[in-house]
């Protein structure tokens, strides 16, 4: 299996960042989202994002956030990548990015073959594409529920006109052939990763970058 980079979502402490950071992690994520056992406030964000190594992307995980929360978190946390996990429009998608100076990656859920006509729209607009799960509908998070989707539905596809990655419920023990069925040269986790809500696992941490070596 070639080099696949993953990106570590929803760390709240600094043994957290090490151990993604130890492990290889290309990225780590960070969650402003009030109901979420992630959620950071900015300057909790700002400490934990200046422990990061150079060299790893600093991503901050946004739902339908305004511009005065995104000019709250981007003045405060030094920051690689915004990623929009809400229900933001393209056009939305291109006001961020302008706005906000950084690349911005869309995340896109994923239940049936249907979905995946949003991934050429918001090519368009986003420099990455997070193809992730599709919430449950009665879900009280737009992401990071654990949850995986039909990975045949991506089988074929190795090449879309934007880099990304592939989330929803991977971990140490499915992420290998996620990869092989679906081509990914990127992957995203958080709750695989997780002893308990919002609480980053060193060892599992450790256990998925060595199944994707
Ligand atoms: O993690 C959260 O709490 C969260 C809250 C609101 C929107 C998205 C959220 N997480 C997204 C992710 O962590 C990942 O990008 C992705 O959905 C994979 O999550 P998981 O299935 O838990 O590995």
């Amino acid at each position: 299996m070639p080099d696949v980079r993953f990106k570590i979502c929803g760390l709240t402490a600094p043994d957290q960042v090490r151990a993604a950071a130890d492990a290889g992690a290309g990225y780590v994520g960070f969650v402003f989202f009030p109901k979420s056992p992630r959620n950071l406030d900015v300057s909790r964000a700002a400490e934990l994002a200046h422990l990061v190594p150079v060299g790893v992307a600093k991503v901050a995980l946004v739902v339908n956030a305004t511009d005065e929360e995104l000019d709250g978190i981007v003045s405060t946390v030094p920051l690689d990548m915004l990623q929009l996990h809400g229900k933001e429009l393209p056009e939305r998608v291109s006001e961020i990015r302008e706005r906000f100076g950084l690349p911005v990656m869309k995340a896109i859920g994923v239940a049936e073959a249907e979905d995946l006509a949003a991934i050429d729209l918001y090519s368009e607009v986003a420099d990455q594409l997070l193809i992730d799960a599709k919430p449950p509908r009665e879900a009280e998070l737009p992401g990071g529920n654990g949850l995986a989707f039909d990975w045949r539905l991506l089988a074929g596809r190795k090449y879309w006109r934007r880099p990304w990655m592939l989330a929803g419920g991977l971990t140490p023990l499915n992420v290998a052939e996620a990869v092989r069925m679906t081509g990914a040269r990127q992957v995203d986790v958080s709750t695989g990763v997780e002893s308990a809500p919002g609480v980053k696992d060193a060892a599992l941490i450790r256990d998925f970058a060595s199944a994707l070596r």
